[in-house]
Parts: structure tokens; C-alpha cells; sequence
């Protein structure tokens, strides 16, 4: 019996129309069959074999983890209202993904953030990926500022308004610093802290793009001091341009806090150049160890090309063994 039809096994010289129909069918059964086996067979060599396959796949994974995340998450949220204790239930969601990618996370002075006070913290931002570094040391009652499309983004944009991230419209300047401006004034009350990226857009560079001043013209009008967090390139693991993404280590440098105490609106450019000029040091330092730990595997990375002339340091300084609070698999 075959799909309701009585079908015989072997088909007959002197078959009838009804035993051909049935023989088709059973045919086009054990095609679909086949394919259904074959595509998975298929897809994963693939994903073994073609790099390009695989980096679609693991961004694939990282989004519907996050939307998948964020779809949970969310009735749980909104049960406590737009708040910054929400962030504890994204930073639980996101935390597991490390493993998934084989990504080790390494921090480097972790200490400087265990603080009663209110700060902003300004890192650099290579890609979504980041999300994964920024779990891995976002301090209680920090949020972050991010770009008002994250907004529109569905379930994502639901948990990211409950867990209190404050949203820019890039495109409006006058909006935008209205929002940081109201965020000075809200972040006292409220005693939250600030995670801005001020490069204002994803860069895998071998250097940072220019700052964008919002997050010191904050620093300066609430009167906290900055931190600044640097991410280690991510190119011996993940690069968005050459579609790779492998397993690797990222290592996340605190760098000690700049002051702002005294200082006003006409210190903010000198402000915003000493503090990107520590991160861009600390960058190039990182690169050069990046670049050391992969140079026999690609000896010669484009990005490693020129990294590291006068980048102070090789692998193993003492600043950075000193620094070296926490490493977490
Ligand atoms: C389970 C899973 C759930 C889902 C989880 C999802 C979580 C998502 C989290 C996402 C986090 C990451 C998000 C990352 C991003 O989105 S990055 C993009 C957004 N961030 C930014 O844009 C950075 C902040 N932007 C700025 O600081 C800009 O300055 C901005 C205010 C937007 C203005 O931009 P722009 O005009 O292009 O640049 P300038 O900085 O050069 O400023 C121009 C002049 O304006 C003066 N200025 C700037 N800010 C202020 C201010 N606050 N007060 C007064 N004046 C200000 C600045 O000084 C310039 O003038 P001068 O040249 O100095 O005269
Ligand atoms: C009803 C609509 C449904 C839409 C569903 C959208 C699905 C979105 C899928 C996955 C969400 C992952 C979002 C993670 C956000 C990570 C933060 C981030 O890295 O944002 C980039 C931003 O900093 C800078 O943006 P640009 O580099 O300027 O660009």
C-alpha cells in the first residue's frame, strides 16, 4: 500500500494503467527521500568545505539567536517595564554564543570598572560581533547607545527599547544631541552608565575611524568619567569582507579612566583626541600580537602588512600580563 494506492513491489510486463501510476509514485517517494538525505549531506559539506558557506551560516545563527533571544526575553521585560535591570536578561541570552564559535574572550582590566560611580565607557566597534565582547565586562545599570534602526528590527527592537538602550537618529544631528544631552541629565538621576561606540558605524580597519564627540560632550556635561575599551582585531577570526569566521580569541583592553571633572564643552575636541589616541595605541599594541599569534598560519595577512612599525610592544609585555584580570572560555 502505497499513499493509499495497493501498489505491487516489482512493476509487470502487463502492467495496468493504475500499477504504473502507482509504480511513479513510489518512484517520486523514494526521490523526495533521497533529496531529503542528500541536501542535509550536501549542505554540510558545505559548510565544512566552503568558507563563504560557513560565514553565511555562523551570521545566520548569530541573527536568529538574537532574534530568537530577543522573541523569549521579551514578555519577561515588559512584565518590569522599560528598565535597565532588562539588560542583565540580554547579557544572560548573549553570553552562551561565545561557545558556540569557539571564541575565547580574554579582559584586561576588568578592575577598573568595579566602581560604584557612574561612567560612560567608549569602545571601538568592529562588527555585531561585538555584542559577544560587550557581555563579557557590561557593568550593572549600563546601557548602551545605539543607532535608531535597532529600533525598527522587530522583536530585537522591543527587548533593546525594555532593556533601556537609548536610540540616536544619525541622520538628525540636532536630535541626536538633544538625546545625549537629556541623557547627561537622565543618567544622573537615574544612576545608570553609558556604553557608547564613537566611531558611529562598524569599521574592521586596521585603524579606528575619527571619533564622533557625543560621547564626551555626555562624559563632560554629567560630569563622569570615561572608559575607554578597546576589542582586539577580529581579522585572525572574523572578517566580514573576506567572509571568514573561524574560532579565535579576543581579548578586551579597560584602560584606565580619563577625568572630566572641570572640564567644559570647548575641552571636548581636546578630550575626544587624547582619549582616541590611548585606544588607537592600545589598538595597534593588540594588532601586533594579533598579527604575531597568526603569522604563521597567513604570514602575509593584508592587514598585519605595516602593523606594528613603532606599535610599542610584541606579545607578552609586562603592561599587558600586569593588565591580564580575567580570561573567560
Ligand atoms: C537577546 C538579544 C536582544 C537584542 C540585543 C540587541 C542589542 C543591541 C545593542 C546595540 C549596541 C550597539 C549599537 C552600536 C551602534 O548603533 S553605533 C551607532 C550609534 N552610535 C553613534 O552614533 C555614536 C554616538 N554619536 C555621536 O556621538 C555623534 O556625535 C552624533 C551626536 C550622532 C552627531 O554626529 P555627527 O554630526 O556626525 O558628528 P560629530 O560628533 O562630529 O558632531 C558634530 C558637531 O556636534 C557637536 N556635538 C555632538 N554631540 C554633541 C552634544 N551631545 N552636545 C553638544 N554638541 C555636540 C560636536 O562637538 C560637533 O561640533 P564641533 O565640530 O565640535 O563644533
Ligand atoms: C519587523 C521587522 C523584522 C526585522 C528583523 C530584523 C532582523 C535583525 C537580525 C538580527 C539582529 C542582530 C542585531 C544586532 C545588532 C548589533 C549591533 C550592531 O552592530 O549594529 C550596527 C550598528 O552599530 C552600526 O551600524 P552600521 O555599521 O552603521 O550599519
Amino acid at each position: 500500500m502505497l499513499l493509499g494506492i495497493p501498489c505491487a513491489i516489482h512493476p509487470d510486463p502487463g502492467l495496468s494503467s493504475s500499477a504504473s501510476s502507482c509504480w511513479g509514485n513510489m518512484m517520486d517517494v523514494v526521490l523526495l527521500h533521497g533529496l531529503l538525505l542528500l541536501l542535509p549531506l550536501a549542505a554540510l559539506l558545505l559548510y565544512r568545505y566552503n568558507a563563504t558557506f560557513h560565514y553565511f551560516c555562523k551570521v545566520a545563527f548569530f541573527n536568529c539567536w538574537i532574534i530568537a533571544m530577543a522573541t523569549l526575553l521579551s514578555p519577561f521585560a515588559a512584565l518590569r517595564g522599560r528598565s535597565v535591570e532588562n539588560m542583565k536578561l540580554l547579557r544572560a541570552a548573549i553570553l552562551p554564543l561565545k561557545h558556540f564559535y569557539g571564541i575565547k574572550m580574554q579582559v584586561w582590566g576588568l578592575e577598573h570598572l568595579n566602581t560604584e560611580e557612574l561612567y560612560v565607557i567608549v569602545s571601538n566597534h568592529q562588527a555585531a560581533l561585538d555584542l559577544m565582547g560587550m557581555v563579557e565586562i557590561i557593568p550593572d545599570r549600563c546601557v548602551p547607545i545605539a543607532k535608531k534602526e535597532i529600533l525598527y528590527m522587530g522583536t530585537v527592537g522591543w527587548a533593546s527599547w525594555l532593556s533601556g538602550i537609548i536610540f540616536v537618529d544619525r541622520y538628525k544631528r540636532e536630535d541626536a544631541i538633544n538625546v545625549i544631552s537629556q541623557t547627561a541629565r537622565t543618567m544622573q538621576r537615574e544612576k545608570f552608565r553609558v556604553w557608547i561606540f564613537p566611531e558611529g558605524t562598524r569599521n574592521q580597519d586596521k585603524s579606528m575611524l575619527p571619533f564622533k564627540r557625543g560621547a564626551f560632550h555626555l562624559a563632560v556635561q554629567a560630569q563622569v568619567p570615561i572608559f575607554p575599551v578597546v576589542f582586539s582585531p577580529y581579522w585572525d577570526f572574523f572578517s566580514s569582507k573576506e567572509k571568514k569566521f573561524t574560532s579565535g580569541t579576543c581579548t578586551i583592553q579597560i584602560l584606565p579612566k580619563v577625568e572630566t571633572q572641570g572640564l567644559s564643552s570647548t575641552d571636548v575636541p581636546r578630550l575626544t583626541d587624547t582619549v582616541r589616541q590611548a585606544m588607537a595605541d592600545a589598538f595597534a599594541e593588540m594588532s601586533v600580537s594579533c598579527c604575531e599569534d597568526q603569522s604563521a598560519e597567513h604570514p602575509q595577512h593584508p592587514h598585519c602588512a605595516g602593523v606594528g612599525a613603532g606599535a610599542g610592544r610584541g606579545t607578552g609585555s609586562p603592561q599587558c600580563e600586569e593588565n591580564t584580570t580575567g580570561t573567560s572560555n
